[in-house]
């Protein structure tokens, strides 16, 4: 099986001050290593809402980490120091506005506030980007809901072949992106 090299950034002026203890990183690596079959391994960043180091740190995760999936939380909203969306779309080579769609359907569900994200999935080269809401468990919230997707986009950018646990994720390729297990 394929392994995989995934980025995780959470953007919070108080995590990463130490205001608090850093929910963000554990939340996502969490539900990735009960979701994915594959073999991971992570690269994690505790960062301010600094545009220019949320920049720069996407491009490293993109560009020299070799990430196939880059998962970012917080810094998604309308307050001023929000900023994760524009420096996402500044290191983007496309949108894939579903993402951001769905991810705020899904998480109507939950909170009449889910209107409020501006979060964005992007593609940079060979990386998936994409933008989740800072509370902790906005984070299982919506990769239940969109990550279904998300193997057949890396698929489709030249990425590994991610496998998921079907009872928490059951992963969507057309018949002709499926590959069958020799023998
Ligand atoms: N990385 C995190 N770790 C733990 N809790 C968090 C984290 N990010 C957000 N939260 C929690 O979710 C709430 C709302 O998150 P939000 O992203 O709006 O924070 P914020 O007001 O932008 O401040 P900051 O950027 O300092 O996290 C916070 O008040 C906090 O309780
Ligand atoms: N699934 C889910 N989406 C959510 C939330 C949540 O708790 N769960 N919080 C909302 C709130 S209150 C805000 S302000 C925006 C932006 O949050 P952020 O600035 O922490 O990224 O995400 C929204 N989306």
């Amino acid at each position: 099986m394929d392994a995989i090299h995934i980025g995780l950034v959470s953007v919070s002026d108080r995590a990463s001050s130490g205001v608090y203890e850093d929910r963000g990183i554990p939340a996502l690596k969490e539900w990735l290593e009960l979701a994915l079959l594959n073999p991971c391994s992570f690269d994690a960043r505790l960062i301010p809402d600094e545009q220019p180091l949320i920049e720069a740190t996407l491009k490293e995760l993109a560009d020299q980490c070799g990430c196939a999936l880059i998962l970012t939380t917080g810094g998604t909203g309308p307050a001023p120091r929000d900023v994760t969306p524009e420096a996402t779309r500044a290191v983007a080579d496309r949108e894939l506005p579903g993402f951001g769609e769905a991810m705020r359907a899904v998480s109507l569900k939950y909170v009449p506030t889910a209107i409020l994200s501006r979060q964005v999935g992007v593609t940079r080269g060979g990386s998936l980007i994409l933008n989740l809401p800072g509370q902790p468990k906005a984070i299982k919230e919506t990769l239940d809901g969109v990550f279904a997707a998300v193997p057949y986009c890396v698929d489709l950018i030249g990425g590994p072949y991610m496998e998921t646990r079907e009872d928490i994720v059951k992963a969507f390729r057309p018949k002709s992106g499926q590959k069958t297990t020799p023998g």
